[in-house]
Protein backbone atom coordinates (compact mmCIF):
# COMPACT_ATOMS: atom_id res chain seq x y z
CA UNK A 1 0.00 0.00 0.00
CA UNK A 2 1.14 3.60 -1.05
CA UNK A 3 -0.99 5.32 1.19
CA UNK A 4 0.85 6.75 4.40
CA UNK A 5 -0.89 7.73 7.46
CA UNK A 6 -3.13 10.96 7.47
CA UNK A 7 -1.43 12.69 10.22
CA UNK A 8 1.96 12.10 8.21
CA UNK A 9 0.32 13.69 5.22
CA UNK A 10 -0.32 17.52 4.24
CA UNK A 11 -2.36 17.29 1.29
CA UNK A 12 -4.52 14.24 0.19
CA UNK A 13 -6.09 13.50 -3.55
CA UNK A 14 -8.41 10.68 -3.64
CA UNK A 15 -9.27 9.97 -7.41
CA UNK A 16 -8.52 13.17 -8.61
CA UNK A 17 -9.94 13.61 -12.32
CA UNK A 18 -9.15 16.52 -14.42
CA UNK A 19 -11.05 17.33 -17.82
CA UNK A 20 -10.23 20.04 -20.48
CA UNK A 21 -13.54 20.21 -22.15
CA UNK A 22 -14.11 16.78 -23.57
CA UNK A 23 -10.49 15.42 -23.14
CA UNK A 24 -9.42 13.67 -20.13
CA UNK A 25 -6.22 14.76 -18.58
CA UNK A 26 -6.16 12.89 -15.19
CA UNK A 27 -7.84 9.54 -14.18
CA UNK A 28 -8.24 8.62 -10.73
CA UNK A 29 -5.00 9.66 -9.18
CA UNK A 30 -4.56 9.00 -5.15
CA UNK A 31 -1.80 11.06 -4.00
CA UNK A 32 -0.61 11.92 -0.35
CA UNK A 33 1.98 15.15 -0.10
CA UNK A 34 3.77 14.24 3.08
CA UNK A 35 4.36 17.36 5.43
CA UNK A 36 7.96 18.83 5.23
CA UNK A 37 9.02 17.05 2.55
CA UNK A 38 9.78 17.89 -0.77
CA UNK A 39 7.54 15.32 -3.26
CA UNK A 40 8.45 15.55 -6.64
CA UNK A 41 6.25 14.99 -9.49
CA UNK A 42 7.68 13.03 -13.19
CA UNK A 43 6.67 12.00 -16.30
CA UNK A 44 6.57 12.17 -20.28
CA UNK A 45 5.71 15.35 -21.66
CA UNK A 46 1.68 15.74 -21.48
CA UNK A 47 1.36 12.94 -18.77
CA UNK A 48 -0.63 15.37 -16.42
CA UNK A 49 2.29 16.62 -13.93
CA UNK A 50 1.56 20.41 -14.04
CA UNK A 51 -2.54 19.70 -14.26
CA UNK A 52 -2.09 17.79 -11.09
CA UNK A 53 -0.11 20.67 -9.44
CA UNK A 54 -2.63 23.44 -10.50
CA UNK A 55 -5.40 20.96 -8.46
CA UNK A 56 -2.99 21.38 -5.45
CA UNK A 57 -4.05 25.27 -5.30
CA UNK A 58 -7.05 25.04 -7.78
CA UNK A 59 -5.02 27.17 -10.51
CA UNK A 60 -7.04 25.33 -12.73
CA UNK A 61 -10.13 27.24 -11.97
CA UNK A 62 -8.80 30.07 -13.87
CA UNK A 63 -8.48 28.06 -17.21
CA UNK A 64 -11.79 28.06 -19.47
CA UNK A 65 -13.59 24.30 -19.68
CA UNK A 66 -11.63 22.58 -16.79
CA UNK A 67 -13.58 20.48 -14.31
CA UNK A 68 -12.47 18.84 -11.66
CA UNK A 69 -13.39 16.04 -9.81
CA UNK A 70 -12.30 13.81 -6.84
CA UNK A 71 -11.08 15.14 -3.81
CA UNK A 72 -8.14 16.93 -2.61
CA UNK A 73 -7.48 18.14 1.37
CA UNK A 74 -5.38 20.36 2.88
CA UNK A 75 -5.23 19.11 6.97
CA UNK A 76 -8.07 17.20 5.93
CA UNK A 77 -9.87 19.74 5.05
CA UNK A 78 -11.83 20.02 1.29
CA UNK A 79 -10.29 22.27 -0.18
CA UNK A 80 -12.58 22.50 -3.41
CA UNK A 81 -15.43 23.37 -0.95
CA UNK A 82 -17.53 25.93 -2.22
CA UNK A 83 -17.84 28.21 1.34
CA UNK A 84 -13.69 27.86 0.73
CA UNK A 85 -11.75 31.44 0.34
CA UNK A 86 -9.83 30.89 -2.72
CA UNK A 87 -7.36 33.60 -1.73
CA UNK A 88 -6.81 32.21 1.32
CA UNK A 89 -6.07 28.86 0.35
CA UNK A 90 -3.00 30.30 -2.23
CA UNK A 91 -2.03 32.26 0.45
CA UNK A 92 -1.46 29.02 2.29
CA UNK A 93 -0.39 27.09 -0.83
CA UNK A 94 2.21 28.98 -2.67
CA UNK A 95 3.27 28.29 -6.52
CA UNK A 96 6.25 29.65 -8.20
CA UNK A 97 6.23 29.17 -12.03
CA UNK A 98 8.31 28.24 -14.93
CA UNK A 99 9.47 31.20 -15.83
CA UNK A 100 10.65 33.74 -13.04
CA UNK A 101 7.61 35.72 -13.38
CA UNK A 102 8.60 39.17 -10.76
CA UNK A 103 6.40 41.74 -11.17
CA UNK A 104 7.02 44.99 -12.60
CA UNK A 105 7.80 46.66 -9.46
CA UNK A 106 10.81 47.15 -6.65
CA UNK A 107 12.49 44.54 -5.38
CA UNK A 108 10.96 45.25 -2.19
CA UNK A 109 7.60 45.68 -3.35
CA UNK A 110 7.66 42.31 -4.85
CA UNK A 111 8.34 40.70 -1.74
CA UNK A 112 5.98 43.33 0.06
CA UNK A 113 2.91 42.78 -2.00
CA UNK A 114 1.54 39.67 -0.63
CA UNK A 115 1.85 40.65 3.57
CA UNK A 116 0.25 44.13 2.51
CA UNK A 117 -2.89 42.72 0.53
CA UNK A 118 -3.54 39.98 3.32
CA UNK A 119 -2.75 42.98 6.03
CA UNK A 120 0.11 41.11 7.84
CA UNK A 121 2.29 44.05 8.46
CA UNK A 122 0.96 46.58 11.30
CA UNK A 123 4.18 48.91 10.48
CA UNK A 124 6.85 49.99 8.04
CA UNK A 125 8.93 48.37 10.48
CA UNK A 126 6.77 44.81 10.31
CA UNK A 127 6.72 45.11 6.48
CA UNK A 128 11.06 45.51 6.46
CA UNK A 129 11.48 42.92 8.12
CA UNK A 130 8.97 40.45 6.29
CA UNK A 131 10.77 41.68 3.20
CA UNK A 132 14.05 41.03 5.08
CA UNK A 133 13.44 37.58 6.30
CA UNK A 134 11.66 36.32 3.06
CA UNK A 135 14.98 37.28 0.86
CA UNK A 136 16.98 35.82 3.90
CA UNK A 137 15.24 32.60 3.29
CA UNK A 138 15.43 32.87 -0.73
CA UNK A 139 19.47 32.64 -0.29
CA UNK A 140 18.90 36.36 -2.21
CA UNK A 141 19.50 39.14 0.69
CA UNK A 142 22.87 39.76 0.52
CA UNK A 143 22.84 40.52 -3.22
CA UNK A 144 20.12 43.01 -3.16
CA UNK A 145 20.28 44.68 0.02
CA UNK A 146 21.74 47.58 -1.58
CA UNK A 147 19.38 47.73 -4.11
CA UNK A 148 15.36 47.17 -2.85
CA UNK A 149 14.42 50.29 -4.58
CA UNK A 150 15.55 48.67 -7.97
CA UNK A 151 13.17 46.66 -10.32
CA UNK A 152 13.00 43.03 -9.69
CA UNK A 153 13.27 42.66 -13.40
CA UNK A 154 16.20 43.82 -13.46
CA UNK A 155 18.18 41.14 -11.73
CA UNK A 156 19.36 37.89 -13.44
CA UNK A 157 17.17 35.01 -14.23
CA UNK A 158 18.56 32.95 -11.15
CA UNK A 159 17.67 35.71 -9.01
CA UNK A 160 14.66 36.60 -10.42
CA UNK A 161 13.27 33.06 -9.46
CA UNK A 162 14.55 33.63 -6.04
CA UNK A 163 13.23 36.96 -5.47
CA UNK A 164 9.75 34.55 -6.90
CA UNK A 165 10.38 32.38 -3.83
CA UNK A 166 10.69 35.34 -1.62
CA UNK A 167 7.50 36.53 -2.63
CA UNK A 168 6.05 32.61 -1.96
CA UNK A 169 7.46 32.98 1.25
CA UNK A 170 6.73 36.32 2.34
CA UNK A 171 2.93 35.42 2.82
CA UNK A 172 4.23 31.96 5.06
CA UNK A 173 2.30 29.42 3.16
CA UNK A 174 2.58 25.83 4.59
CA UNK A 175 3.07 24.62 1.03
CA UNK A 176 5.31 25.70 -1.95
CA UNK A 177 4.12 24.56 -5.56
CA UNK A 178 7.23 24.53 -7.76
CA UNK A 179 6.62 24.46 -11.95
CA UNK A 180 9.98 23.40 -13.74
CA UNK A 181 11.62 26.22 -11.32
CA UNK A 182 14.89 26.00 -12.82
CA UNK A 183 13.86 24.89 -16.71
CA UNK A 184 15.14 28.61 -17.77
CA UNK A 185 17.97 28.43 -15.45
CA UNK A 186 21.66 28.09 -16.42
CA UNK A 187 23.43 25.08 -14.35
CA UNK A 188 24.91 27.41 -11.62
CA UNK A 189 21.62 28.84 -10.69
CA UNK A 190 19.75 25.74 -10.73
CA UNK A 191 22.67 24.42 -8.10
CA UNK A 192 21.43 27.65 -6.44
CA UNK A 193 17.98 26.80 -6.32
CA UNK A 194 17.76 23.30 -5.95
CA UNK A 195 20.18 24.29 -2.51
CA UNK A 196 16.93 26.24 -1.32
CA UNK A 197 14.76 23.64 -2.05
CA UNK A 198 16.31 21.15 0.16
CA UNK A 199 16.47 24.34 2.59
CA UNK A 200 13.03 24.95 2.50
CA UNK A 201 11.96 21.59 3.40
CA UNK A 202 12.79 22.38 6.74
CA UNK A 203 9.98 24.83 7.51
CA UNK A 204 7.37 23.89 4.27
CA UNK A 205 6.17 21.35 2.03
CA UNK A 206 7.38 21.41 -1.59
CA UNK A 207 5.41 19.58 -4.83
CA UNK A 208 7.73 19.95 -7.78
CA UNK A 209 7.20 19.22 -11.52
CA UNK A 210 10.65 18.28 -12.69
CA UNK A 211 11.61 17.21 -16.11
CA UNK A 212 15.31 16.27 -14.90
CA UNK A 213 15.32 12.83 -13.40
CA UNK A 214 18.41 13.94 -12.00
CA UNK A 215 16.92 16.62 -10.41
CA UNK A 216 14.06 14.72 -9.08
CA UNK A 217 16.60 12.29 -7.69
CA UNK A 218 18.83 15.21 -5.96
CA UNK A 219 16.15 17.23 -4.31
CA UNK A 220 13.10 15.16 -3.17
CA UNK A 221 12.47 12.46 -0.76
CA UNK A 222 9.11 10.96 -2.63
CA UNK A 223 8.60 10.52 -6.16
CA UNK A 224 5.18 10.26 -8.19
CA UNK A 225 5.58 8.89 -12.09
CA UNK A 226 2.52 10.13 -14.51
CA UNK A 227 2.08 8.23 -17.73
CA UNK A 228 -0.57 9.54 -20.00
CA UNK A 229 -2.61 10.71 -17.00
CA UNK A 230 -2.50 8.20 -14.12
CA UNK A 231 -0.42 8.34 -11.67
CA UNK A 232 1.41 5.01 -12.04
CA UNK A 233 3.42 4.69 -8.89
CA UNK A 234 4.70 7.04 -5.58
CA UNK A 235 7.06 6.75 -3.21
CA UNK A 236 10.33 6.96 -1.36
CA UNK A 237 12.45 8.65 -4.11
CA UNK A 238 15.38 6.03 -3.99
CA UNK A 239 13.01 3.08 -4.03
CA UNK A 240 11.73 5.05 -7.44
CA UNK A 241 14.99 5.05 -8.78
CA UNK A 242 16.46 1.79 -7.86
CA UNK A 243 13.39 -0.62 -7.69
CA UNK A 244 10.70 0.88 -9.21
CA UNK A 245 7.68 -1.59 -9.23
CA UNK A 246 5.71 -0.82 -12.50
CA UNK A 247 8.06 -1.59 -15.96
CA UNK A 248 6.64 1.99 -17.15
CA UNK A 249 8.72 3.63 -14.60
CA UNK A 250 11.38 1.48 -14.95
CA UNK A 251 11.13 2.11 -18.85
CA UNK A 252 11.04 6.00 -18.08
CA UNK A 253 13.83 6.35 -15.45
CA UNK A 254 16.18 3.94 -17.88
CA UNK A 255 15.32 6.35 -20.31
CA UNK A 256 13.62 4.40 -22.35
CA UNK A 257 10.99 6.71 -23.42
CA UNK A 258 9.88 10.10 -22.70
N1 LIG B 1 -5.32 24.55 -20.82
C1 LIG B 1 -5.43 23.35 -21.42
N2 LIG B 1 -6.40 23.13 -22.33
C2 LIG B 1 -6.54 21.93 -22.95
N3 LIG B 1 -5.73 20.88 -22.72
C3 LIG B 1 -4.73 21.04 -21.84
C4 LIG B 1 -4.52 22.29 -21.14
N4 LIG B 1 -3.44 22.15 -20.34
C5 LIG B 1 -3.00 20.87 -20.50
N5 LIG B 1 -3.76 20.22 -21.40
C6 LIG B 1 -3.60 18.82 -21.85
O1 LIG B 1 -3.63 17.98 -20.71
C7 LIG B 1 -2.62 16.96 -20.80
C8 LIG B 1 -1.68 17.08 -19.61
O2 LIG B 1 -0.95 18.29 -19.73
P1 LIG B 1 0.07 18.82 -18.62
O3 LIG B 1 0.55 20.16 -19.05
O4 LIG B 1 -0.54 18.68 -17.29
O5 LIG B 1 1.21 17.74 -18.76
P2 LIG B 1 2.71 17.78 -18.23
O6 LIG B 1 3.04 16.39 -17.82
O7 LIG B 1 2.88 18.84 -17.23
O8 LIG B 1 3.47 18.14 -19.58
P3 LIG B 1 4.85 18.93 -19.81
O9 LIG B 1 5.89 18.11 -19.13
O10 LIG B 1 4.99 18.91 -21.30
O11 LIG B 1 4.68 20.30 -19.23
C9 LIG B 1 -1.93 17.16 -22.15
O12 LIG B 1 -2.52 16.31 -23.08
C10 LIG B 1 -2.23 18.62 -22.47
O13 LIG B 1 -2.28 18.80 -23.86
Amino acid sequence: MNAISPSLAKMHGRKVTVHYGQKQALFDVDLDVPERMVTALIGPSGCGKSTFLRCLNRMNDVIDGCKVGGEITLDGQDIYDQKLDVVMLRARIGMVFQKPNPFPKSIYDNVAYGPRIHGMAGTKGELDEIVRSSLEKAGLWNEVKERLDQPGTGLSGGQQQRLCIARAIAVSPEVILMDEPCSALDPIATAKIEELIDELRENFTIVIVTHSMQQAARVSQKTAFFHLGHLIEWGDTEQIFTSPKDERTQGYITGRFG
